[in-house]
């Protein structure tokens, strides 16, 4: 059968390149519903009766009343009306429709291309993973959800990050599909794989570290840098504390490991630039990443010193994915 496969190409780079774009929507509203603290807003799963709002004021009053019933309306936010419940509410909504949609825009268009392009040589059926991903985020975000509506004010500081780390695995692997569609060139001479991948390493504990503080609302305290309210070390922290088990549930902790790892990071950063620049390797891609590391690094400081101001703690969660996506070209174009 004759299969035009440009067409074929065209249509995935198109779809790679949305789904990539939704799902960074996705993270940023996804963020600014766990700033505004609305993620606990809808107490129920509800996949499919969920997907219009309350559209009048009984099908308010239904989820008010469901929502007075968890920890965090009781012991924080007591006495909250009915208006202020909407905007809490409509956050969570946004979040969830986004999800419905992007559920929907990464398996839709890959049952019309398994269908019509199945011939294709470029056709491959990798891309459901992508499909099987998104519905495991699904599940880990009401698991997260979940965390939060019966003993806690608050969901899981894990749970959060492995909701995140996984939308950022996501993300990265559209990218490292959407760098193959678009055949970027790879090098010819390799860095070594070794630095790299360790590079890689830290930069996932850093995003692991930087979900935890921000699950333990720990970026409101020690607003101060270089110092931590003028030591080094947290002042409130005893060292039998650091070696006990509890060491990632201590926003305190948490935060001082997520300042030492930026400049651990940056550390190994400056002695890969050496390599690079000592190999004489085409310098602009790794420029790509210094930039977004720097950029990250600058945005992580005044997020903390503003006491996590909603906008900069915003831009702060996506300069990860400037981060990321910066370094898996160079990891893209490294591989064989
Ligand atoms: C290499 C650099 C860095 C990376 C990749 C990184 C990554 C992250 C990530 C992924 C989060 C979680 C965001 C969220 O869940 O909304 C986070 C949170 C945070 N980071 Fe960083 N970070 C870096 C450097 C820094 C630095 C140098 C500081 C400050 C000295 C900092 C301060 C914070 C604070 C205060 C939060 C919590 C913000 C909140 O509650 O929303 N970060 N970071």
């Amino acid at each position: 059968m004759f299969v035009n496969s440009d067409n074929y190409i065209k249509y995935l780079k198109l779809w790679l390149i949305t789904l990539y774009l939704l799902i960074i929507l996705m993270v940023a509203v996804g963020g600014l519903t766990r700033l505004t603290d609305s993620g606990l807003s809808i107490t129920a799963w509800e996949l499919f009766i969920g997907i219009l709002p309350p559209l009048n004021i009984n099908e308010w009053n239904f989820y008010f009343t469901q929502y007075k019933k968890i920890p965090e309306y009781q012991n924080i936010n007591y006495g909250m009306s009915l208006s202020e419940f909407k905007i809490i509410f409509y956050w969570e909504y946004a979040h969830r429709l986004l999800a419905r949609l992007v559920g929907l825009f990464s398996l839709i268009p890959l049952i019309f291309f398994s269908l019509k392009f199945k011939d294709s040589k470029f056709y491959s059926n990798k891309y459901y993973f992508i499909f099987f991903l998104v519905c495991l985020q699904g599940f880990i975000g009401w698991y997260m959800v979940s965390s939060g509506l019966i003993e806690n004010n608050d969901v899981s500081h894990f749970r959060l990050s492995v909701h995140l780390s996984l939308a950022l695995l996501i993300l990265s692997l559209i990218f490292w599909f959407i760098l193959e569609v678009f055949r970027v060139r790879k090098f010819h001479i390799k860095i070594s794989n070794f630095l790299l991948l360790f590079i890689l390493v830290l930069i996932f504990i850093q995003i692991l570290l930087g979900a935890f503080l921000s699950g333990l609302d720990g970026g409101l305290i020690y607003n101060s840098w270089p110092d931590m309210n003028g030591s080094f070390f947290p002042n409130d922290v005893k060292f039998y504390e650091v070696i006990n088990s509890q060491l990632l549930s201590n926003p305190s902790i948490v935060q001082f490991l997520h300042r030492s790892t930026a400049y651990l990071l940056l550390f190994f950063i400056i002695i890969l630039n050496y390599f690079y620049i000592k190999q004489k390797y085409d310098f602009k891609y790794l420029l790509f990443f210094d930039v977004a590391i720097l950029i990250q690094i600058f945005l992580g400081i005044i997020t903390l010193i503003s006491g996590v101001d909603i906008k900069y703690a915003s831009l702060h969660q996506l300069g990860s994915i400037l981060v990321l996506s910066s370094y898996f070209l160079i990891l893209y174009k490294n591989s064989s």
